[in-house]
């Protein structure tokens, strides 16, 4: 296959990152890492670490998440070398990851050309003891959702503060669900009746349509709708499956930010260095580090 080609200039020039550009991203493998703070250095650990283990030279089809974690997932494939990623396509989530595609020179592709994919590899809000996930916190979890059941290999990658028992622990802002602007209200009333609070215990607003920041109304999705933010009691929390199937059933939901029964493998970044990994077997695994550089790479070379 020819040479990629770079990313059109006219992106770089006028749209900036969606996620702010953090000094590790996008060097040259043979200059060290920099340091960065513990929250993006935990990131940058559980990225490349499901990079390595789950992106080879066979696979060929890979979905790239949304938020900002995945950057430091790209930042790993694209450090595999233009021969590992000659010949594979990217499939994007969002507007976010297909920015992140073109501006790394990789190939992008869409979804109705490959409803099958190898691999995704995605963030999470939040992540529970049964690899069940909240997403949703970037708006973009119709598209995640679509790319996570069309790969064979669906893995999420999260920093420590995501790892949890119980959906709800940490994520207190709610169930991110897109819905037809239509029928948002209708939507925010069911979602009242089946027991969302509109106040949260501590005084702070619980069930609530996602506002726009720097723009009057609310959030758009890649897909023209809004997003709710819908918390539930922990009860309902504890399952997500029958809370998912519940809330999937009111008209004008498109779709629903609880992900249950998908991952295959979930890598927590922690804060002293260390990578755990838990797997839909029960395993659990800890790495207590990760190379600077993806083996891969030399092998591609
Ligand atoms: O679901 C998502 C976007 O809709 C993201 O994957 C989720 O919000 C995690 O993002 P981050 O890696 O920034 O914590």
């Amino acid at each position: 296959m020819a040479a990629l080609p770079g990313p059109p200039s006219f992106l770089a020039k006028f749209i900036p990152p969606s996620q702010p550009t953090t000094p590790g991203r996008q060097l040259p493998t043979s200059i060290p890492l920099p340091v960065l703070p513990a929250v993006e250095a935990a990131k940058r650990l559980a990225a490349f670490a499901a990079v390595d283990q789950n992106i080879g030279l066979e696979h060929k089809i890979i979905g790239v998440g949304s938020g900002s974690t995945v950057p430091y997932v790209v930042d790993r494939i694209v450090a595999q070398g233009p021969a590992a990623n000659s010949d594979r396509v990217f499939v994007p989530t969002s507007f976010q990851s297909k920015e992140l595609i073109i501006k790394a020179g990789l190939v992008l592709g869409d979804v109705d050309q490959y409803p099958r994919l190898d691999v995704t590899i995605d963030g999470a809000d939040e992540v529970d003891d049964e690899l069940n996930s909240i997403k949703g916190g970037g708006a973009c979890q119709l598209r995640e959702k679509v790319l996570a059941e069309a790969a064979d290999t669906w893995i999420i990658v999260a920093d420590y503060r995501k790892n949890s028992k119980v959906l709800g622990t940490t994520w207190k802002k709610g169930i991110p669900i897109e819905v037809v602007p239509f029928a948002y209200a209708t939507v925010l009333r069911d979602l009242a009746k089946a027991g969302a609070p509109e106040i949260l215990p501590d005084g702070t607003p619980g069930l609530t349509l996602r506002m726009g920041k720097m723009k009057a109304g609310p959030v758009i999705t890649d897909n023209g709708n809004f997003v709710i933010d819908a918390p539930f009691p922990v009860e309902m929390m504890k399952d997500p499956a029958g809370l998912l199937r519940r809330i999937k059933m009111m008209t004008g939901v498109v779709e629903v930010g609880l992900f249950c029964d998908m991952a295959k493998a979930a890598y927590f970044g922690n804060e002293d260095g260390s990578v755990q990994i838990r797997r839909v077997d029960g395993s659990v695994e800890t790495l207590s580090s990760v190379p600077d550089t993806p083996v891969l790479a030399q092998q591609a070379a």
